[in-house]
């Protein structure tokens, strides 16, 4: 019984999922109907990117999600048309099946003390939100600060200089000059728990409040993987060598422009054969190596030497080969 209410709980919430992800996806490509959905969906107000919270217990704080009618009440309370609803910008579809949109008032001029006082709420800078706001909401939240932040950012074309038009949901911004699309960006970061099996290690920048600490980080240059990311990273920034990089998972990241945060654990251990994984590992010296380059692969299984190597084709032979040559050229130096 227990486990059959259970999968009805997960079909149901994989339907919604998929449905309000369809929507979503619907929205972004038909003006109207977006724009129909924002007279009908939730508006989550900022002031110049500071989100606007309502205090729900001295603890915790939660993003005020007013409807179509409520914002436009609250514009003309404080002295505008009501015509800025329309660069409503979409964020996402509530669990009960509501659009769910942001705005920024502070284009307007309008008094941001007046505007949260109508609302009841307060604007709060999100940097010391994001440790009071509720777990699901805080994505959404950033999630919106980071949209409305690139809106504003990019209201230009780099190539033409003429101004980008977005399109109603606000999920990409047009030149008509150069017909380049430009869609909203994060920027990829590693970041890496480094681990020595017993410890782990933080690090702090001098930008950070005074105590904090944290994992090691940095931006992807381009053209890079995770993986070499991650290593030079870790090279750069305590001059240790990483080995068993392990992805964890990834996180879109506001502050101070949007990053897209891989998240990996390593470890800086000394040589631990995991011989579940691995039969042997050990240390080969060049002659070994130049001996087992040698051997015709595959050999026949009559005849296989105690070493041999992977094929020319694979990239393990490329990387013993470069080692290889980078030995003789210290040897000749
Ligand atoms: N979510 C988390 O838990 C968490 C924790 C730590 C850091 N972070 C974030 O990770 C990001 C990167 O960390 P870092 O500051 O140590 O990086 P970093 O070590 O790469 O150093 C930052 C420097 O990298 C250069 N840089 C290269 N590409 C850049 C780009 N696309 N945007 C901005 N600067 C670029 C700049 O010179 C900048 O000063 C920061 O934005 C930080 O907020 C998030
Ligand atoms: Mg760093």
């Amino acid at each position: 019984m227990y486990i059959l209410c259970y999968l009805c709980i997960q079909s149901i919430r994989y339907c919604f999922l998929y449905c309000s992800r369809r929507y979503i996806n619907r929205l972004k490509e038909n003006d109207a109907a977006c724009l129909s959905a924002l007279q009908n969906g939730h508006i989550f107000l900022f002031h110049r990117l500071i989100p606007l919270l309502q205090c729900s217990d001295p603890e915790t704080f939660r993003p005020i999600a007013l409807t179509y009618s409520e914002v436009q009440s609250v514009l003309h309370k404080c002295g505008s048309d009501g015509s800025l609803l329309k660069e409503s910008i979409l964020i996402g579809c509530s669990e009960q099946n509501h659009a769910q949109f942001c705005l920024d008032v502070g284009k307007s001029m309008l008094d941001s003390f007046s505007i949260a006082q109508n609302c009841k709420g307060t604007f709060m800078d999100l940097r010391k939100a994001f440790f009071l706001l509720e777990g699901a909401e805080a994505p959404l939240v950033a999630k919106a600060q980071a949209l409305l932040q690139w809106h504003q950012i990019n209201r230009f074309c780099g190539a033409t200089g003429q101004l980008t038009q977005r399109n109603q949901a606000g999920s990409q911004r047009a030149c008509s000059s150069s017909s380049i699309v430009y869609y909203p960006k994060m920027s990829p970061v590693v970041i890496v728990l480094v681990s020595d099996g017993k410890r782990c290690l933080l690090g702090r920048q001098s930008s950070f409040p005074r105590g904090l600490y944290s994992a090691l980080a940095g931006f992807c240059d381009m053209g890079e993987t995770l993986e070499e990311a991650l290593r030079r990273e870790v090279a750069e920034e305590v001059g240790l060598e990483v080995q068993n990089i392990i992805y964890s998972s990834s996180q879109h990241w506001p502050f101070p422009h949007s990053s897209f945060m891989l998240a990996c654990h390593a470890t800086v251990s000394p040589l631990n054969v995991d011989h579940l994984e691995l039969e042997d590992a050990r240390w080969f010296t060049e002659e070994e190596i130049t001996c087992a380059l040698q051997v015709k692969a595959p050999p026949w299984r009559d005849h296989r030497p105690a070493v041999w190597l992977p094929p020319k084709h694979a990239v393990a032979h490329r990387l013993i080969m470069e080692w290889r040559e980078q030995q003789h050229s210290q040897d000749t130096e």
